[in-house]
């Protein structure tokens, strides 16, 4: 997709894909070097987890399995409604494991306390989260997250897999979107 396509719908580009690719770079060079000599399985969560999926696992060096959830707490709106619903469930058994969690965006981190509850009591070896987007201001719950792409601001993102009402997520970059569209 051309940003001219949708350039319109949004305020502002917060996140350039150059940006976003360097500093998974650091990420996967930190990951490797964490994981060195163990056993890892990256645990993507559908649906906006799809590009920092693929892009960090590619990235890394270190041999890995991938499984997928798709759990929800937002439907279409912009709030978390704070009630996650698991949508698909993993295909592999836990026992231990260790589990890296990747996400596109911790928000008010309710999804993500409640991931990392649920995966711990399946008897991992070790339960870790890396995002892409961290929001500090608006956080509603602790998350003890261990690698961070980058702390924004507490605005309504879209891109790289972050959607509103299903589109912008095949973004290659983060944005903000213009007002008139949530009208
Ligand atoms: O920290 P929180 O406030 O809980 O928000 C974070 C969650 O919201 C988004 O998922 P969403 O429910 O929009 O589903 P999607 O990935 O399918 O778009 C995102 O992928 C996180 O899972
Ligand atoms: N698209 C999108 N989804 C989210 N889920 C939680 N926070 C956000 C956000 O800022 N943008």
């Amino acid at each position: 997709m051309d940003q001219s396509d949708v350039a319109g719908d949004l305020a502002d580009i917060l996140l350039t894909e150059e940006q976003l690719g360097s500093r998974l770079d650091e990420m996967a060079a930190q990951i490797d070097a964490d994981y060195a000599g163990k056993d890892l399985l990256l645990v993507g969560v559908l649906k906006g987890a799809v590009m920092v999926m693929a892009d960090l696992s590619r990235r890394l060096h270190h041999p890995v399995s991938m499984d997928w959830m798709a759990v929800s707490s937002y439907g279409s709106g912009t709030k978390s409604s704070g009630v996650v619903r698991i949508l698909k469930d993993l295909d592999t058994d836990l026992s231990g494991r260790n589990v890296l969690i990747a996400e596109d965006i911790i928000d008010s981190g309710l999804t993500l306390s409640w991931l990392v509850q649920n995966l711990r009591s399946r008897g991992p070896e070790s339960v870790e989260i890396a995002t892409m987007l961290r929001k500090p201001d608006a956080a509603k719950v602790e998350v003890d997250v261990k690698y961070v792409g980058f702390d924004i601001p507490n605005e309504f993102v879209v891109g790289y897999g972050l959607d509103y009402a299903e589109k912008y997520r095949n973004l290659p970059f983060i944005g903000t979107l213009a007002p008139h569209v949530y009208a």
